[in-house]
């Protein structure tokens, strides 16, 4: 049996008597169990709701387990709290009803966990030790000519805390990146060819990729069926962005990957390496639950938010139902444990597969002249889960774009109408 341990984020208040309080139980708690650290002391008392006597009572071990301690996040050790068991989880299938509370971050770092809380899974020390170090130790040395992403957010321009790069399986690929692609209303100029520890892998994480996709499906969706709009073809490793994060301040925000080339219900790869981070996922709440918006536009603090533990050498599935319903992130950390190979840095690729019936040539062009943006709604209400091709061009520093919307069809098989054409 596994379960998960629940923190409340710390509120930047200068005095809360709420804490005054907390700590008082926190006192009471480490009498009662002198040899539990205060962090675990405090998970679970939030996870018991302030409940001193219930927080308690789930400290006392298991009898089969001795372990007391919350694991350490040490890169390359995969650790799960299976110690504590602060709340049943089924073994198989989606979770009842969500664990998430409102302010709460809830971590998860067992494999069980995660699929039935999350659209993810996970599978632990996925490659072979010494390809995964080859590959990382590739990566390391590209990593030095990344560079940051520079976007638009309400007419600033701004540039994501962390590096990346961006790659093709093959030369050709790189080119027909370079003259075709549109990323933010531009063209890029800096496409890589895949580097031979990137290609190796790539046949490892198809299949992993692939026999996920059919496992969430039978133990996950409703009836064992494909989501509406999910490809049924088997899923490829044909694009890599891979992210450099040096140092635990580098993260990056929450946000949806963007669908224009992956089409909708997309599954995404990711392949963690070097130091181990906190990836973190929250559900987008419709607008009917925008009275729980903070002044700084931040939602996270309402609905609670999940934190994925991911360590070196871990390949996170991103299921079809993840782009759509919610959002991920990197976040920012206090400290992170160092990684023998990879000092402070974080490798993390995330192979993409890139369909063919949304190259641009064939996606509506906006007013501009520029292939549009695919993008999913979310918010409102009527219109949830409606997909619309929308102008670029306005994510662009200095360029407001033009108004250019279009409703955006799909096939079950989330094929656009112009691939169902070429197929007759
Ligand atoms: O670093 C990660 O695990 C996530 C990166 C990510 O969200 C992205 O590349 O879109
Ligand atoms: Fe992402």
């Amino acid at each position: 049996m596994n379960a998960f341990i629940s923190r409340k984020r710390r509120r930047i208040e200068p005095c809360d008597t709420a804490e005054d309080d907390t700590d008082f139980k926190l006192a009471i708690l480490a009498s009662l169990h002198p040899t539990i650290d205060h962090s675990t002391l405090l998970e679970a008392l939030l996870a018991s709701d302030g409940h001193v006597e219930q927080a308690s009572q789930s400290l006392t071990p298991s009898s089969a387990l001795s372990s007391r301690k919350r694991p350490s996040s040490t890169a390359g050790h995969q650790a799960s709290l299976s110690s504590y068991r602060l709340a049943p989880v089924q073994s198989r299938g989606p979770a009842k009803k969500p664990l998430v509370k409102k302010g709460m971050t809830l971590y998860l770092y067992a494999a069980e966990d995660i699929e039935a809380h999350t659209p993810c899974s996970i599978i632990h020390n996925f490659l072979p030790h010494e390809q995964a170090n080859a590959l990382l130790t590739e990566l390391i040395a590209d990593a030095h000519s990344y560079s940051s992403l520079e976007f638009k957010l309400f007419d600033k321009v701004v540039s994501s805390p962390h590096t990346f790069g961006f790659y093709v399986n093959s030369l050709a690929e790189a080119e027909k990146q370079k003259t075709e692609y549109i990323y933010d209303g531009r063209k890029v100029t800096d496409v890589r060819q895949s580097l031979p520890e990137m290609l190796k892998a790539c046949p490892e994480v198809e299949d992993a990729v692939n026999r996920e996709i059919q496992r969430r499906i039978k133990d996950f969706y409703p009836d064992g069926k494909k989501l509406k709009y999910q490809d049924p073809r088997p899923w490829k490793a044909n694009t890599a962005f891979v992210n450099c994060y040096d140092g635990p301040k580098e993260c990056v925000g929450y946000h949806a990957d963007q669908l224009t080339y992956l089409g909708p219900r997309a599954v995404i790869g990711s392949l963690s390496l070097g130091v181990a981070r906190e990836f973190r996922v929250r559900k987008v709440l419709p607008r009917e639950n925008e009275q729980h918006r903070k002044e700084d536009g931040s939602v996270a603090d309402a609905q609670g938010q999940i934190s994925i533990h991911l360590p070196h050498n871990s390949l996170l599935i991103m299921h079809a139902e993840m782009q759509e319903e919610w959002k991920h992130s990197i976040a920012p950390q206090q400290s992170i444990d160092p990684h023998p190979l990879a000092g402070n840095k974080r490798l993390n690729i995330t192979y993409r597969h890139y369909k063919d019936a949304f190259h641009p040539s064939f996606t509506p062009t906006c007013k501009c002249g520029v292939p549009t943006v695919l993008r999913c709604v979310t918010k409102q209400k009527e219109n949830r889960g409606r997909y619309m091709w929308m102008c670029h061009t306005h994510y662009i520093p200095g360029e407001n774009g033009c108004s250019f919307f279009q409703w955006a069809e799909f096939d079950d098989d989330g094929e656009p109408p112009w691939a169902a054409r070429g197929k007759k």
